[in-house]
């Protein structure tokens, strides 16, 4: 289970995450929803040991990452891409993290097969499409075998094949009985994939729950999803480092 409480980051004199909290449940899609610069990331980034919070905590299984001995056997994560050298192959990327984390390398090729990159195990990172270094982030995540997931906006940039794969599998997961936490700012895509939602905006929970509880008396979460948040996107108000538009 993931726990997040009260968290707030501050940079400089702004909370961009401010007093956020909620939990992801094991079995279940949690999709974390704002739009552009909501707070979304860097929530995640606390989560995963990447960032300090100004107060609060971000839990996995009631440990903080950083304080974990063997994380990627619990939580695997993939933020901004698979993140992999484009020289080496999909099989080397895969090798290395294996190595470097005490996994044993016979997970490699089960991990390639359940994202559908068995037969791309060889070939270099550089010639790989966008869906398809998704898969690769997503195997690296796998390694592990972990019990908890956490995908930062994995559906970006992707084709309606892609995307389609990326909501089976996470269905797939969390039928599994795994930790599922994903990313977007697109209602429409999680709409399908998520059980559970927390919607946020320039660092506040705006809503939270399952999907009839968010979409409240709107017709579908897409337009309650707008309703919440309307006006909040960073770029569209002008407002930039804190400094509101005059
Ligand atoms: N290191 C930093 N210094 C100053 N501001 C930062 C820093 N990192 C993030 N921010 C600001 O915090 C806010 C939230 O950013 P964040 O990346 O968490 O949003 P997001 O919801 O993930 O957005 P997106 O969907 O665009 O990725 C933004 O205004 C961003 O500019």
């Amino acid at each position: 289970m993931i726990e997040i409480n009260n968290l707030v980051k501050r940079h400089g004199t702004r909370n961009v995450v401010d007093d956020i909290s909620f939990t992801a449940q094991p079995g279940r899609v949690t999709g974390f929803l704002g739009p552009n610069g909501a707070g979304k990331s860097s929530t995640l980034r606390i989560l995963l040991g990447l960032d300090k919070a100004t107060s609060g905590t971000a839990l996995i299984n009631g440990s903080a990452y950083r304080s974990m001995h063997n994380p990627l056997r619990t939580v695997g994560a993939m933020l901004d891409g698979p993140g992999a050298n484009k020289g080496h192959t999909a099989k080397a990327h895969l090798t290395w993290i294996a190595q470097s984390n005490g996994i044993p390398l016979s997970r490699i090729s089960e991990v390639l097969a359940k994202t559908g990159l068995s037969d791309a195990s060889r070939t270099r990172i550089g010639g790989f499409s966008l869906g398809m270094g998704q898969r690769l982030g997503i195997a690296a995540a796998l390694l592990g075998d972990p019990e908890i997931l956490v995908l930062d906006e994995p559906t970006n940039g992707l084709d309606p094949d892609g995307i389609r794969w990326i909501r089976r599998f996470l269905r797939s997961m969390a039928e599994d009985g795994k930790t599922v936490l994903v990313s977007s700012h697109l209602m429409g895509e999680m709409e399908e994939t998520a059980d559970d939602f927390v919607v946020i905006a320039r660092g506040l929970v705006v809503a939270q729950g399952a999907g009839d509880e968010v979409r409240g008396n709107h017709c579908n979460l897409e337009t309650a999803f707008f309703a919440l948040t309307e006006g909040q996107t960073e770029y569209l108000s002008g407002r930039i480092d804190g400094a509101e538009q005059a």
